[in-house]
């Protein structure tokens, strides 16, 4: 049967439910969650899915700045090459394993040139 596009705020929620399933379990990457954020799932989710809502629908909701929260992050414990690898690697996976399509496809696009952007703006660790 063919999978679900992620065309639909419906989708994009249940994708990001999978992909911080994974994350949080990953052993590499959990940690920046769960000791040097301590995010609040709660709180986090939603701006997650804002988010990938505003990137493949354009849904305004999500007005936050990015990039300046990965700054800070990195300044507590740096994100080094081989975390955006891992990073990405779920991210593509959790889409291939239950979606497919064209804006599946545009997420994955997205997903790699924001990562590379981020990792090139980021100071030296
Ligand atoms: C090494 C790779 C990455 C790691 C370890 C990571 C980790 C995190 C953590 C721990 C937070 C919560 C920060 C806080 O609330 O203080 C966060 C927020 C966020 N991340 Fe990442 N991230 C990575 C890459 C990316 C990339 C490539 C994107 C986009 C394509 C992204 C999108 C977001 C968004 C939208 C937020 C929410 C910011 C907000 O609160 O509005 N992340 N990330």
């Amino acid at each position: 049967m063919a999978k679900p596009d992620l065309n639909c705020r419906a989708h994009i929620e249940s994708f990001v439910d999978h992909f911080y399933e994974r994350l949080l379990a990953d052993p590499q990457l959990a940690p920046f969650f769960l000791d040097v954020a301590q995010i609040d799932l709660a709180v986090h989710l939603p701006h997650i899915k804002d988010y990938w809502c505003k990137l493949l629908l354009g849904e305004p909701g999500y007005q936050r700045h990015t990039m300046e929260i990965h700054r800070r992050l990195h300044r507590k414990r740096p994100l080094r090459p081989e975390d955006f690898q891992r990073w990405l690697e779920i991210f593509t996976s959790t889409v291939d394993d239950y979606f497919e399509g064209e804006r599946a496809q545009r997420a994955k696009h997205l997903a790699t040139t924001i990562a590379a952007n981020m990792q090139k703006s980021l100071p030296p660790a």
